[in-house]
């Protein structure tokens, strides 16, 4: 029934305010009134309509969300949503994030123009900002090769300075060195930040970003000597194929000398290499600005992910029906619970994760900026590990969602077969998870191997420090109780963690070539690096079905005794009982509109069954009774059955 909220009853049983917990979670009432404004003009405006994406093909797809980028671009500016001209500012942010469909302005706005922020001399920014800002030029990041994502410093595209007209020549040398990835590379940028291997006087001085135009501003066409394309269709149907990732060669392309991003190194016009004196690792200084943006982005995935399975949990009832009285709500069921209430919970501990990675990242750019390189290593290793953690457990906890769900979470109108193909590349692009992990990992081991040098650990590693009293940990606990004290839980997880270091750090001393100890031992490290990660976002309940989760760990490495373990998933199974009344308003809190969620399954009304059945005569193939193709394939079978049958 239209207008009837089906789960007011489940509302009604929330034990908190839910109006505040919004507030909670959108970080602060104004941040809240934004969003709440914002994502309603959205789910208002005809344009940004997606209910009918699925069943695009690819060119109408595309064609959708070029004139969704125009629209919303269009809307920043009639609305004036950001004070500045420039989509970066906050309200810009969420009008995109509401719009919901990944295009080339993603990587404009959240690559493109980073690179020329962070790497750019302030002339350069001068030049360059004002243009991008306007989209008077369209920029992509194209670093990714055929040959080579992860490992950067094996890239093969050349930048070779030529002194007799101040110009680099810009070249792809093999197939392997083609650019292969870049999103709005294939159709739409004019322009983008190349990583190339700078050559002076056949002297090769690494990877380095230029800003190289691509495509004419008048016709749109590539310039001489380069051919561009999109590298074809991707996982799932709509999900990232909005996106024109695309392949790009160069045949000795020319561009002047003041285009390479010169704030780390420069090139002088007689062909000096100079240095600053500042780490090399700047260069990838927008990687780890994107890897925190999408830390924040995995508890948005998640939360929706969550929203739809919840409230669809509460209106699914299967079995338990007594003298014809209604059947259990599927949420009841306590392996229903113990699925879904850690990845709730982990949706919030995400959110909070986030927030506190935007304070790192906002710390070590103000430090930068007065040049103390002091913490570097850390937020590489925080944004790394947590991008990591984060996206994998999304993507998994998507996919676990969908399974909640049941059969109709398989069908495309319960919104997660796109959410999951569109969330699960984030495990691969800006750092392959693996990867990543191992950075933290030598992180770790330097850590480690670092404290009988009397250095201190600092930041999320500074539980190293009391390394001598974790080594000796033993948990206290005695009842299930006792693993509701924060200070219990975070010690078993720092415990775990630095006892797993260290083992990894002693079997590498074993090694002669500490390197082939560290391939050799990459399975373990990224174990390691996991506990620590973990450790970064512990908090109660996702700390306990963490714990109980890889209760193998904990016991192997001593930090407790499987009655332990035991008392841990007994008071677990207490705190699923807590949360049960709250499941539904706990979702609710997230405040997003029916549109954003795209879900009928996650309906704020839940009325579901009428929607779903409406919805399946949407489909195009219903538009006929009678199949196309019927008289060309099914009617002679049939034919012909009836032949063989009076034979
Ligand atoms: C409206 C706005 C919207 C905004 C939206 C934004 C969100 C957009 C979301 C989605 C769009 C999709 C974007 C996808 C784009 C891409 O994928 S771009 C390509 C990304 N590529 C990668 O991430 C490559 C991964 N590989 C690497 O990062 C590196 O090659 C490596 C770190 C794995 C290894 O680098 P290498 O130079 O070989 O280093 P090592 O020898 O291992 O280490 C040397 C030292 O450097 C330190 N280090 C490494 N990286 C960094 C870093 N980023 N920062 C600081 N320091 C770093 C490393 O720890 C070593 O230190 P020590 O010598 O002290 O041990
Ligand atoms: C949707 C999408 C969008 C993208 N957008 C962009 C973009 O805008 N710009 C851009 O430049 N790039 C982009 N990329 C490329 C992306 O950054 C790379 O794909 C990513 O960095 C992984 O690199 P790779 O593909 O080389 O993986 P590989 O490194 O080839 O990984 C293959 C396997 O090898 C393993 N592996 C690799 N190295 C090691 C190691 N040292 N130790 C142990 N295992 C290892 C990995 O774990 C993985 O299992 C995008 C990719 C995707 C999927």
């Amino acid at each position: 029934m239209e207008g009837v909220d089906h789960l007011a009853f489940e509302r009604n049983k929330a034990q908190f305010d839910v109006d505040e917990m919004k507030i909670v979670w959108a970080g602060s009432r104004e941040d809240f009134e934004l969003s709440d404004r914002i994502s309603r003009l959205v789910a208002s405006d005809p344009v940004f309509r997606k209910d009918d994406r699925a069943a695009l093909g690819r060119k109408e797809l595309f064609k959708n969300t070029l004139r969704k980028a125009a629209h919303a671009w269009k809307r920043v500016i009639e609305l004036r949503l950001s004070g500045e001209f420039s989509a970066l500012e906050p309200e810009a942010y969420k009008l995109r994030a509401f719009v919901d469909q990944p295009a080339f302005t993603d990587l404009h706005w959240g690559m493109f123009v980073p690179a020329i922020q962070g790497q750019g001399t302030d002339e350069q920014q001068q030049k360059w900002l004002p243009l991008a800002y306007r989209m008077q030029i369209i920029g992509c990041y194209a670093q990714t090769e055929l040959g080579h994502g992860s490992n950067v410093q094996g890239l093969e595209t050349t930048a070779t300075f030529d002194p007799k007209t101040d110009e680099f020549v810009i070249h792809s040398p093999t197939l392997t060195s083609s650019k292969w990835w870049p999103g709005g590379l294939g159709k739409v940028s004019t322009h983008a930040v190349v990583y190339a291997r700078l050559i002076i006087d056949g002297q090769d001085y690494g990877v380095h970003g230029f800003i190289v135009q691509l495509r004419s501003l008048d016709d749109h066409l590539p310039l001489p000597g380069i051919t561009i394309g999109d590298i074809g269709m991707k996982f799932g149907n709509a999900a990232y194929n909005t996106m024109d990732n695309g392949v790009l060669t160069f045949d000795h392309v020319r561009i002047p000398r003041n285009q390479m991003l010169m704030r780390v190194s420069q090139v002088t016009r007689e062909g000096k290499y100079v240095h600053s004196n500042v780490p090399r690792q700047l260069v990838y200084g927008t990687m780890v600005y994107v890897r925190q943006k999408i830390v924040a982005d995995a508890s948005v995935a998640l939360s929706r992910a969550v929203c739809i399975a919840t409230r669809y949990s509460a209106v699914r009832r299967q079995f338990g029906s007594h003298n014809g009285g209604l059947e259990t709500q599927v949420i009841d069921y306590k392996t229903q619970q113990s699925r879904l209430f850690p990845l709730l919970a982990s949706a919030y501990a995400f959110r909070f994760v986030g927030e506190w990675l935007l304070w790192l990242y906002t710390d070590v750019t103000e430090r930068l900026k007065a040049k103390d390189f002091s913490t570097l290593p850390e937020a590489h290793a925080c944004t790394a590990g947590l991008k990591s953690l984060t996206t994998t457990a999304t993507a998994d906890g998507i996919e676990e969602c969908r399974k909640l769900c049941g059969g109709h979470g398989y069908l495309c109108s319960s919104g997660l077969p796109e959410l999951f193909a569109v969330y699960v590349p984030a495990c691969t692009y800006e750092g392959d998870n693996i990867v990543l992990l191992l950075q933290v990992a030598r992180h770790l081991v330097k850590t480690v191997s670092q404290l009988s040098t009397g250095n201190k650990p600092v930041g999320t590693t500074a539980y190293m420090a009391r390394l001598e009293q974790l080594l000796q940990y033993h948990s206290d606990v005695k009842k299930a109780e006792d693993w509701l004290k924060p200070n219990v839980v975070l010690e078993a997880f720092e415990a775990r963690a630095a006892r797993m270091c260290v083992a990894c750090a002693q079997n590498l001393s074993k090694f002669s070539n500490p390197e082939e100890g560290f391939q050799e031992l990459a399975a373990d490290l990224v174990e390691a690096a996991v506990a620590h990660c973990q450790l970064i976002v512990v908090s109660n309940v996702y700390a306990l079905s963490l714990l109980h989760k890889h209760l193998g760990d904990f016991i192997s490495t001593g930090c407790i005794d499987p009655k332990q373990g035991s008392l841990a998933n007994e008071q677990l199974r207490n705190l699923y009982s807590q949360v049960r009344p709250n499941a539904v308003a706990l979702v609710d809190a997230y405040n997003y509109t029916d549109h954003y969620l795209g879900s009928i399954l996650g309906r704020y009304d839940g009325n579901v069954y009428p929607k779903l059945y409406e919805e399946a005569w949407k489909d195009p193939l219903n538009d006929s009774i009678v199949p196309d193709g019927f008289k060309e394939y099914i009617q002679p079978l049939l034919k012909q059955q009836l032949r063989n049958a009076r034979l």
